[in-house]
This record gives structure tokens, C-alpha cells and sequence, in this order.
């Protein structure tokens, strides 16, 4: 694959905190618009603080970073919300308003982003909807749907403003092996039209089943599957 334009992350010598502590060090890599990376690791070793970086809920205090062109070091306060409509984010508990039908869900972010006018609300709605394959959906409640089915309104949610990136942290985390493969079906498809994806995740059969570069947090530092000192360490 070739990419022309700048990369939609970029990160030099970062380092990764939680209160004092340093989780990584040294970070240094870019995804590229369209590319599609998983981040792995053992439990504890840093991914979701990784993630927690990128999309500006833990601050960029050391190195150099920037996200859909918003630099992260320093980022205002009062730009997240501006960064946060460039990119999607999916967490594995699905983080639905459980007292809101589906629809209402999608209005609820919508509205928070900027959009006022009714008849495009109800078209985008239904947009992203058709593109997760729940487009009958729209009027249930969350707790009407299945597991999987709330993945999928979770996706059709962090699509809502076009990402140019979706963060995904353990998205299949909580699904049954065929359901989780619909999702990874789901992230392709959205992945072929343009989006790049980084994606968490602890399952190595899904990373077989849909190869792509790795990267791997270890003993405090990310490794990436596209460096040859990787594939020594790793086997891959
Ligand atoms: N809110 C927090 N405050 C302080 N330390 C935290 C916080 N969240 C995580 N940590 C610590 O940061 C380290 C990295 O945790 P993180 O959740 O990023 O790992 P992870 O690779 O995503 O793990 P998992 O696979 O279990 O989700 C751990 O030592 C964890 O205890």
C-alpha cells in the first residue's frame, strides 16, 4: 500500500504517564491515512493508556505527537472536543445511554457536535445505520439488542462525524467468536472505505485471521511489526 498525504498519527520519543508513573517510553511511530494497526500486549502493559494519549483524555506531556492534524503536546482544554470529532472512539463495554432508543443515542452526539438541522440528523442517522447493517434499528432500546448488535450501534456511532481514525480499545473483547468476527468484517469494510483503524486487541486468532502491522507494547517501550528487531523478539 502507498500513502501520500501526512499520516493521521504521529508520534516522536513519547512518553506515556498514569499520575507519576511511566507506562511507556521512547514511543516513536505513525499510522497512516487508510492503514489498519493492531496494539498488543499483556494486560497492565500500556495499551489503553496508549490509546487514552491519542485521543487526548490522558495529556501529552513529553515528546511530540499529533493526531488528525491537532498537535497533542499542549493541546487547549477547550480543542478536545474539536479533535474528538476527527477521530471515532470504541471502548468494549459499549458505553450506550441505556435510557435512550438508538436513535436518540446518535441525535444525543450529533446535537453535542454541532448539528442542527433535523431532516440531516435523520439522514446520517440512517446512513450510518445502513453502513453497520442495523438499519431497522434505529427506534429500540439498547437493552433490546444483542451483544454484538450494540458493538455494531457503538461503531455506527463513533462513524457518525467521519473519522479519519477509529480507536478501538479490546472492541471484540466481550463477543462470542462468530459476533466478533461480524465486527472485524464490519472494521474492514469500514477500513477499505478510507478510515484507518488502531485497534487493541488481546485476540491472536482475529490478528491471523485479518493480518495486519502490529505494534506491541513491552517492558515499557512499542514495538512494531514493520521493524526487523520485532520479528527477532517476537517470531511474527
Ligand atoms: N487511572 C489510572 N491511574 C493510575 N494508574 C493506572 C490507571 N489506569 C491504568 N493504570 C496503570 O497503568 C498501567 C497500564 O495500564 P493500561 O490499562 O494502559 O494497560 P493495558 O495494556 O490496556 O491493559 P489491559 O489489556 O488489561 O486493558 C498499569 O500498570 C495500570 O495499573
Amino acid at each position: 500500500m502507498s500513502f501520500s498525504s501526512t499520516p493521521v498519527v504521529s508520534l516522536r520519543d513519547v512518553a506515556v504517564f498514569q499520575d507519576v508513573n511511566t507506562i511507556l517510553s521512547n514511543v516513536s511511530f505513525d499510522v497512516e491515512k487508510g492503514e489498519f494497526v493492531y496494539l498488543v500486549g499483556r494486560t497492565g502493559s500500556g495499551k489503553s493508556s496508549l490509546l487514552k494519549t491519542l485521543y487526548a483524555d490522558l495529556p501529552l506531556l513529553a515528546g511530540h505527537g499529533s493526531v488528525a492534524d491537532f498537535k497533542l503536546t499542549k493541546l487547549p482544554r477547550k480543542q478536545v472536543p474539536y479533535l474528538r470529532r476527527k477521530i471515532g472512539i470504541i471502548f468494549q463495554d459499549f458505553q450506550l445511554l441505556f435510557d435512550r432508543s438508538v436513535a436518540e443515542n446518535l441525535t444525543f452526539v450529533l446535537r453535542a457536535t454541532g448539528w442542527k438541522d433535523k431532516s440531516k440528523i435523520k439522514q446520517r442517522i440512517s446512513d450510518v445505520l445502513m453502513r453497520v447493517g442495523l438499519d431497522a434499528a434505529a427506534s429500540r432500546m439498547p437493552h433490546q439488542l444483542s451483544g454484538g448488535e450494540q458493538q455494531r450501534i457503538v461503531i455506527a456511532r463513533a462513524l457518525l462525524n467521519e473519522p479519519v481514525i477509529l480507536f478501538a480499545d479490546e472492541p471484540t473483547g466481550n463477543l462470542d467468536p462468530m459476533v466478533a468476527d461480524g465486527i472485524m468484517h464490519l472494521f474492514s469494510e469500514i477500513n477499505n472505505s478510507g478510515t484507518a483503524i488502531l485497534m487493541a486487541t488481546h485476540n491472536y486468532e482475529i490478528i491471523n485471521r485479518y493480518p495486519k502491522r502490529v505494534l506491541k507494547c513491552l517492558e515499557g517501550k512499542v514495538l512494531d511489526s514493520q521493524v526487523q528487531e520485532f520479528n527477532l523478539i517476537n517470531g511474527f
